[in-house]
């Protein structure tokens, strides 16, 4: 029967949706939150009133709009620059070749071998640590896509973690206290670095820079963050884009153990 022809699905029609899926979906991931979610959906409603006229056989409007629409490309790529430009950084800066990345691929196969080479527990009792002395942290873990053109706005280092050189970083008159720092695999590889600010309206109005900052390089990469809050002495896990809800430090520390696996 002709009119059921639509649905002869051929391999290549599923690998085409899949591919619409992710790139809408990192898409969305991008503009969350911020102004251009509104000029994206502001683009939707301009694409549908043109195809709703052509429909219609309005024939001036739908050539005006389709004019309109026509320049348009040039015109998402001005807009959206910043995000093309984040969007690629996202794709050029992922990682493949990683151990832990390719394995999770095949999550179904045994992940025995998988251990976390980050000392977890040690970034955690600092973070105790600094949560009763009330001092401001902002600890960013990397797990895929690389964080190169983020550490360069601060200083480059390469120390192994341990309880001690975080609470010396963070120390009130250290020179190194402002800003975040960056943990690869095991080593500070980075302090003073300035992380992009979150425009997320729904962010607590309690939260300031620090808990932005954190919840920013969560939602624009797949890193990891910890804020201790200067002002309160709470501890904050943030995923992507997301504070991480914890009942207590043990706790905490299986929950980022799993996350630096997945
Ligand atoms: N974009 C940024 N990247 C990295 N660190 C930042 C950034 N913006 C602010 N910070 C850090 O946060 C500190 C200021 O924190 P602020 O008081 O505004 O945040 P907060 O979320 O209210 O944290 P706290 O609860 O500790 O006061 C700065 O001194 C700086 O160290």
């Amino acid at each position: 029967m002709d009119f059921l022809n639509f649905l002869e699905f051929k391999i290549t029609d599923i690998l085409d949706i899949i591919l619409v899926a992710i790139l809408l979906y990192y898409i969305y991931k991008l503009v969350r939150g911020s102004v251009a979610i509104n000029i994206f959906i502001g683009i939707v409603i301009v694409w549908g009133f043109w195809k709703l006229t052509e429909l219609l056989g309005m024939e001036m409007i739908s050539s005006l709009v389709g004019a309109f629409m026509q320049v348009g490309l040039i015109a998402l790529i001005i807009v959206f620059q910043q995000e093309i430009r984040k969007f690629l950084l996202m794709i050029g800066s992922t990682n493949f070749a990683n151990k832990r990345n390719f394995i999770k691929h095949f999550k179904f196969l045994k992940q025995d071998g998988v251990t976390v080479s980050m000392d977890v527990d040690a970034i955690i009792s600092a973070c105790k640590k600094m949560s009763s002395t009330k001092t401001g942290a902002l600890i960013v873990l990397e797990r895929n896509n690389s964080l190169d053109y983020i550490k360069s706005s601060g200083d480059k280092m390469h120390i192994e973690v341990n309880k001690p050189i975080l609470e010396s970083i963070f120390y009130k008159n250290s020179p190194l206290h402002d800003g975040a720092a960056v943990i690869e695999n095991n080593y500070v590889v980075a302090t003073r670095v300035i992380l992009p600010v979150s425009n997320e309206r729904n962010i607590p109005l309690r939260f300031g820079l620090r808990h932005r900052a954190a919840v920013g390089i969560s939602e624009k990469t797949d890193a990891l963050a910890l804020v201790v809050s200067e002002e309160t002495g709470n501890i904050s896990y943030i995923k992507s884009g997301r504070f991480i809800d914890f009942g207590s430090m043990d706790e905490l520390s299986s929950i980022i153990k799993d996350d630096l696996i997945d």
